[in-house]
């Protein structure tokens, strides 16, 4: 055996991870990890600066022959990288921690318990079972026995009377209770000690030092008691032992912990079941054979058949054939979703009753389930600036704990009154656990981003939860996002010799190479006339603008009233047309050919049903409603005005909507940006918070705070209230978790606790938590279609 001189761990030589050469010693590794932080920087890990002698090799660097593929990444270099334990959500240096993989993502974890549990989490519940049935049983059983026994005594100092019977010396009172609690102390209690062992070892102090060493000193007390009494300074009237209070309180503690993981279990469901998503095999075309393997292996590019019933293996675009998909794994919408050629199908949902062919566009890490599982558990495992603040308390409240248990205890001591004092140390260092604390915030978010992500919102973590919370103004983009951004040609306008087919003729062909709706309506239209559209050239899109270039020898512009302004065109001849349209919802664009106006063009947009509901149920909340377009103001009013939307900022230039967002943050308000990520990327980046809307497969691009997979508005409305439910719950669960501590130290301190009531108010006050998240999972949210 050899020491892995990164993470200190033992390893055989013959089955280490990795070897190094390093001035002329050999090491070995644990895992590929350490090999890579040691190849960083040797000296740092060799035990010391390199010796002189280490000129023999070639300057002085490792010399590595590793057993680690070449295809495995290399941490990257310097800095120490840190993850969350997904289990208890501690923060643990990569390198050093506990690893497991899983569908292609690594996993760290603090403990081998917290590995075991996420690896097989029924396992350890078994286990936890074990120990607490150990424990109760003690508990049980001395109960049992303390009844009996006082019926002895009572028998037994009646029959004295009569015909007194030597008393067994192996049989007395305190004798049975150290041979029943001793297996509770230690195997009951095991944990704790090897928790609090680690907590040492790190140079921190955490619960289960604080219950260690408070039972620890109950027990070992009352075996003084009953060995050698001689040797404490206590009265002989006052030798009681207190074998019950450890025993109890590891009781208490297991059972506590018990209920709380199978509370948490039920709750960190949302991530298993989208893992659980994964399917285990497709079928491939492979040289023109279709075979059957296991779906992680299916590559990009490859052709993948899927029967009636069965999973999609992974992102891609249908090529042939007709179903329909259930997706309401990942989306929450419960309606199956018609697949065509072209159609987009996301990996992990469900096939109907069709068979079709897709090609694979995306695979691993890179599909909307691995994206979608990695922002769930990320949001699960950050925590909230508040926890932060929590956790920081924690860390001057421990070490002060114990010093006023130790003030305590002498207290009472110096007042001649040693046991009371024993149980006053006993009792505060049990009440002052903070256990609770530490799951406050992790419990909520786990419970409120899994809700979340059923329901296909994926909330971004904690920052964003508080954010939410103080929201005061959401803005929607309207083309898109209140709108259903699929606008159709409604009305065309000639003034001058054109007629209006040419006028749309000229428009269409030059729209043809927009990427932009209004273009394609315009398109669209004409396609739909039967009009054959000739080619355009020079063509140029102004943003926020219009498009010009050339058709047919003539040059076209069109756009709003601001590009023919630019070109130095009057448009009041088109003012009467294009305010009848715009009176009614419609976006009209106007048409120049040769420089001379030649019509009017518009469109219009449907808006989404579930727009007003949406923007009423924000109203209701006391939220402000902005719509934000680019559109001109009158058409912008009567769709605002259709919507119930009292506040419009219209005729805004693409690239100043971000400016628009920063201008109502400078006033003090916390704002929204709702968008469909096309052209509002920036917006939503500056906003306070950002909702990307509709994203379907395209997670991984979105860069909202909040990413809504539907392409529903009321989509909005839940996820702000999740968040803020969410948020309430945990402000309520660190008052659960401080209340016990704070109204309990004192009355401790003062000898007035019994340390296994202050056992019960700790096991109590993590369950209170834990229970008050779990109760998030039914909280009603309204808004949902
Ligand atoms: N390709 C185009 N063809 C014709 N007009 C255009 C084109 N692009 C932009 N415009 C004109 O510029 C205006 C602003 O366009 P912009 O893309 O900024 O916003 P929008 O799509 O109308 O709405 P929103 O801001 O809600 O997304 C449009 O209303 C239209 O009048
Ligand atoms: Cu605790």
């Amino acid at each position: 055996m050899s020491t892995d001189p990164v993470c200190g761990m033992q390893v055989d030589e013959r089955t280490a991870a990795g070897h190094a050469e390093f001035a002329g010693q050999h090491y070995h590794f644990c895992s590929p990890h350490c090999l890579a932080k040691f190849q960083v920087d040797p000296a740092a890990y060799a035990g010391q600066p390199a010796p002189a002698h280490a000129h023999h090799h070639a300057h002085g660097a490792a010399h590595v022959h590793t057993a680690v593929p070449a295809a495995m990444p290399v941490a990257p270099p310097a800095g120490k990288e840190m993850a969350k334990d997904p289990i208890c959500g501690m923060v643990v240096d990569k390198a050093t921690a506990l690893k497991t993989e899983r569908a292609g993502r690594s996993y760290y974890f603090c403990s081998v318990g917290c590995q075991r549990t996420f690896e097989a989490p029924e396992a350890e519940l078994k286990s936890m079972r074990t120990r607490v049935a150990i424990a109760l049983t003690g508990v049980l059983a001395l109960a049992a026995l303390r009844a009996g026994a006082f019926l002895a005594l009572a028998t037994g100092a009646t029959l004295v009377t009569w015909a007194p019977i030597p008393a067994l010396p192996w049989f007395t009172w305190g004798m049975w209770l150290f041979l029943l609690v001793t297996p509770v102390q230690f195997i009951g209690g095991w944990s704790f000690y090897t928790g609090a062992w680690t907590a040492v070892r790190a140079r921190r102090i955490n619960m289960d030092f604080l219950i260690a060493l408070g039972t620890t000193v109950a027990y070992l007390y009352s075996v003084a008691v009953l060995f050698f009494p001689e040797v404490l300074p206590v009265k002989v009237e006052e030798r009681d032992v207190y074998f019950e209070v450890s025993a109890v309180i590891i009781a208490f503690v297991l059972l506590g912990r018990y209920m709380e993981e199978l509370i948490k279990k039920r709750s960190s469901a949302a991530v298993r079941k989208l893992l659980d998503l994964k399917p285990a095999t497709a079928h491939v075309v492979r040289d023109g054979v279709e075979m059957e393997v296991p779906a992680e292996s299916v590559m990009v590019g490859e052709t993948v058949r899927v029967r009636p019933g069965e999973k999609i293996a992974t992102d891609g675009e249908v090529t042939d054939g007709r179903s329909a998909v259930d997706e309401s794994m990942l989306t929450g919408e419960s309606m199956p979703v018609d697949k065509a050629p072209g159609s987009a199908v996301i990996g992990g949902t469900l096939n109907r009753s069709g068979a079709f062919a897709f090609r694979a566009t995306k695979v691993g890490a890179d599909t909307a389930l691995a994206q979608i599982i990695k922002l769930v558990e990320d949001a699960q495992a950050s925590s909230a600036q508040i926890q932060r603040l929590a956790d920081r308390v924690t860390g001057y409240f421990v070490p002060a704990v114990v010093a006023i248990a130790v003030a305590a205890f002498l207290g009472w001591w110096a007042l001649g009154n040693f046991p009371q004092g024993l149980l006053a140390f006993i009792a505060v260092l049990i009440i002052a656990c903070p256990c609770a604390l530490g799951i406050a915030t992790p419990a909520a978010l786990m419970v409120g981003v899994g809700k979340g992500a059923e329901a296909g919102i994926l909330i971004r973590g904690g920052e964003v939860l508080e954010r939410a919370e103080a929201l005061t103004t959401v803005v929607f983009d309207k083309t898109g996002t209140l709108t259903r951004g699929e606008p159709a040609l409604t009305d065309l306008v000639a003034f001058g010799a054109l007629p209006e087919d040419e006028l749309l003729r000229l428009a269409a062909a030059l729209e043809a190479g927009s990427e932009h709706p209004l273009g394609e309506a315009i398109v669209r239209g004409a396609r739909h006339r039967g009009i054959a559209l000739p080619a355009a050239s020079d063509f140029v899109a102004i943003p926020g603008q219009g498009v010009k270039g050339e058709v047919d020898g003539h040059a076209v512009l069109l756009g709003n009233r601001r590009l023919l302004a630019g070109a130095g065109l009057d448009t009041a001849p088109a003012e009467a047309a294009l305010a009848r349209c715009e009176a009614e919802g419609k976006t009209a664009m106007l048409v120049a050919v040769d420089g001379a106006l030649a019509g009017i063009v518009a469109v219009a947009d449907t808006l989404k049903p579930e727009a007003a509901a949406a923007v009423a149920a924000l109203t209701g909340e006391g939220v402000r409603v902005v719509m934000l377009t680019g559109d001109n103001r009158r058409t912008a009013d009567t769709i605002a005005r259709t919507l119930g939307i009292s506040e419009v900022i219209a005729e805004v230039l693409p690239e100043t909507k971000a400016q628009t967002i920063a201008g109502l943050k400078a006033q003090g308000q916390c704002v929204a940006m709702v968008g469909d990520g096309v052209n509002d990327a920036p917006a939503l980046a500056t906003a306070d918070i950002g909702i990307a809307i509709g994203s379907g497969s395209d997670v991984a691009k979105e860069t909202g705070g909040i990413i809504l997979i539907r392409d529903d508005v009321g989509d909005v409305v839940t996820a702000i209230r999740l968040s803020r439910a969410t948020m309430r719950k945990i402000k309520q669960n660190l008052f659960w978790a401080f209340i016990y501590n704070t109204v309990g130290l004192p009355v401790a301190a003062f000898g007035l606790l019994n340390p296994i009531i202050a056992a019960a108010a700790m096991a109590l006050s993590s369950l209170s938590v834990v229970v008050n998240s779990a109760l998030l999972k039914r909280a009603r949210l309204g808004g949902q279609s």
